[in-house]
């Protein structure tokens, strides 16, 4: 479809919260460049919000183009911009954006890991785009750079910092010492956490966009509830200490992996916390920044960082699909499609491969070693180191019970075998304690 020279483009915004605001600001501060780079004029013919009568001087519209009825404003639009987020009434407002001949563009990581391909057989049934790059770690090109750049290559692994509330708590936790529970706090407080951080902290948005990335990876339908999740809740100070002894930081990590098996292909697709080793290019991500790390074969690795939140920089990945999509509506085309025609099998976590860091607390007597390496060698877990340091006195204080800290890294091993091994060490009379369990991850 092309622009007439005549008519401007028109461009309807959903919401206009944080992300929302700052969208409609940027889009009238920068309209003559955006324009000259869309090679066609553009207006902004609605905002639609929940309420009208609150203050929103910040935003430099024509008040008149705020409205409560989304469904008519984007029956008018040629590019549908939605910041509203969450499942409804925000699905049905896209689908009947695409039915009337609008492109959509779109932040919402939540509905795409939900539902993509109804939005994706939508876009096709009516000959539209459908662009999210702002959907997964905000400002950083990375949807694109995956969908389009490598599209040549072949992707074998998507590693990332892709939640920046996470890992602003987790680096104030290395950084201090301090506990999960209070540095929420402090995140809270600094504004960087929710007043409710149970999708961040829980990883249910790291998981939505592990999903969308594993997609778009390895051509293969994902959707957030074949991701493996674990939040970051139940992460020590002694397992930031433990970390901190081997050079590494923990990190909340969205890992994608193409997995080679006897039978054929398949993905791994999990959210968890893991070390880092502190050389690796994940493992110097500070503060609320995210990160991603790809693996291609061809390519080799490439590394992308940036802000992953925050209204302008969000703005930012949203106004550059607009300017994409515009073009498509301009010069004709459309961008790529769903492209799940490799349908890979998405594993269980307990047949991903991955590696352990075990801190045990143990008595300090002849056998145990001996008791906890054949506990690892039962279940067909190979270890890689083993340390042991003295450890605090037991109970009683006297020497006779006075323990050890036994420290084991594994070979990689199917996450099922590593965890029955934890399972079973915590069994073992001689193990007072188990005070450290984390994956490993970066070699
Ligand atoms: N904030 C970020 O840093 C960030 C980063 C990347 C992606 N996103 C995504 O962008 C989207 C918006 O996030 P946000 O932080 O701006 O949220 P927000 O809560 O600040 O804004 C959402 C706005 O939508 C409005 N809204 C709700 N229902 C509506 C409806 N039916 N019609 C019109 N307006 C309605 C709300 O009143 C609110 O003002 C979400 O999908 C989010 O996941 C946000
Ligand atoms: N809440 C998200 C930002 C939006 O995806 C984060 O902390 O990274
Ligand atoms: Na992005």
């Amino acid at each position: 479809m092309s622009a007439s020279s005549s008519a401007p483009l028109r461009v309807a915004l959903l919401g206009c919260g944080v992300v929302g605001s700052s969208v409609a600001r940027l889009l009238v501060e920068h309209s003559g460049d955006l324009a000259a780079r869309i090679g066609a004029p553009f207006e902004l013919v609605g905002i639609a919000v929940r309420r009208l009568g609150r203050d929103r001087s910040d935003v430099p519209v024509d008040p008149s183009l705020f409205t409560t009825d989304a469904a008519a404003l984007v029956s008018r639009a040629d590019i549908v911009v939605e910041v509203i987020g969450g499942i409804e009434p925000t699905r049905d407002l896209l689908l009947s954006a695409m039915a009337s001949g609008a492109s959509v563009v779109s932040a919402n990581k939540a509905l795409l890991a939900e539902d993509g391909p109804t939005l994706y057989a939508a876009s096709d049934r009516h000959g539209v785009d459908l662009y999210y790059e702002a959907a997964v770690a905000g400002a950083i090109p990375i949807l694109r750079p995956i969908r389009d750049s490598l599209a040549g290559d072949r992707i074998t692994k998507v590693i990332g910092i892709v939640n920046g509330t996470t890992n602003f708590v987790l680096d104030k936790m290395d950084s201090t010492g301090a506990g999960f529970a209070e540095t929420v706090e402090v995140a809270q407080s600094l504004g960087y956490a929710e007043a409710d951080p149970t999708a961040d902290v829980e990883g249910f948005d790291a998981a939505a966009k592990a999903a969308i990335l594993a997609s778009l990876a390895f051509h293969t339908r994902v959707d957030i509830h074949q991701v493996h999740r674990e939040g970051i809740t139940e992460v020590t100070a002694a397992d930031i200490a433990a970390a901190d002894e081997m050079g590494a930081v923990v990190k909340l990590l969205a890992i994608c992996e193409r997995v080679s098996r006897p039978e054929g292909e398949a993905v791994s697709v999990r959210v968890h916390p893991a070390m880092i080793p502190r050389t690796h290019p994940l493992g110097s991500v500070r503060d609320a920044f995210n990160a991603v790390f790809v693996e291609a074969d061809a390519a080799g690795e490439l590394m992308f960082y940036g802000r992953g939140a925050g209204g302008d920089p969000t703005a930012s990945a949203i106004l550059g699909d607009v300017v994409e999509v515009a073009r498509h509506r301009v010069n004709g085309g459309r961008g790529a499609g769903e492209s799940a025609y490799a349908d890979l099998p998405v594993l269980p976590m307990g047949a991903a491969s991955t590696r352990y860091h075990i801190s045990l607390d143990v008595a300090d007597r002849p056998g145990v070693l001996a008791a906890v390496a054949a506990t690892f060698a039962e279940h067909d877990v190979s270890i890689e180191t083993v340390r042991q340091r003295p450890g605090a006195p037991g109970e009683s204080g006297d020497d006779e019970a006075a323990g050890a800290t036994l420290v084991v890294v594994t070979h990689r091993a199917p996450d099922a075998a590593l965890s029955a091994t934890v399972e079973a060490l915590g069994a073992l009379d001689t193990v007072r304690e188990v005070v450290s369990v984390m994956r490993v991850e970066g070699e």
